[in-house]
């Protein structure tokens, strides 16, 4: 993989959470009832950035949860043969709550499903949104994102990376070619 171009540095990256947050409360109406859970990995981090941000906002800070999707993906048979569900940390009741749901790309849209599956057999929330830091393009299903950080339009041939500091040193969006 070659590096083509850096799309978002550690600012844009800041000022699209910033203005994401304000989408966010917007939409509710605030954040009572309101829940964000990051797919891991990188969506973890970038929901806990959003909650702070919330915070800092409204004065109030969102629940926060993590989903692993692992078990749920339609190409699992492809991933391992005994998979586990090892990093799900949801500690609230989902019931009738409105929940962001929080990744760092969208692509296919098949974690998406994947998450919605996860989330579903947890209860029953009141609704589920989706927010998304960079939607490449090239959906496979009927998924689309209520909060998106940057659209970036993609071949299929090339790759956008996500880097977050708390897991990558820095934070950057990348798109790669072959
Ligand atoms: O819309 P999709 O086609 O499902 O692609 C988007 C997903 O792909 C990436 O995860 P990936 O499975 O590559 O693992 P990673 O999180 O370890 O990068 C990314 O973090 C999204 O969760
Ligand atoms: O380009 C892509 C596609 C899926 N997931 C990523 O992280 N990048």
């Amino acid at each position: 993989m070659k590096k083509k171009a850096i799309i978002m540095d550690q600012q844009a990256l800041n000022r699209a959470i910033t203005r994401t947050s304000h989408e966010i409360l917007e939409n509710n109406k605030g954040i009572d009832g309101v829940t964000l859970i990051g797919i891991r990995r990188r969506g973890v981090p970038l929901a806990h950035r959003l909650a702070e941000k919330i915070e800092s906002i409204e004065g109030q800070a969102p629940l926060i949860g993590e989903l692993d999707i692992t078990l749920y993906r339609d190409d699992l048979s492809t991933i391992a043969k005994l998979p586990v569900l090892n990093g799900t940390k949801i500690d609230f009741d989902i019931n009738d709550k409105t929940i962001v749901l929080v990744d760092d790309v969208l692509y296919t849209g098949r974690t998406v499903r994947a998450a919605l599956d996860a989330l579903l057999d947890l209860g029953r929330p009141k609704a589920i949104q989706l927010m998304i830091l960079v939607d490449r393009g090239h959906r496979e299903l009927p998924i689309r994102a209520d909060y998106v950080g940057k659209n970036v339009p993609t071949s299929k041939k090339e790759i956008i990376e996500v880097h977050v500091t708390e897991i990558d040193g820095e934070d950057s969006v990348i798109i790669c070619e072959e």
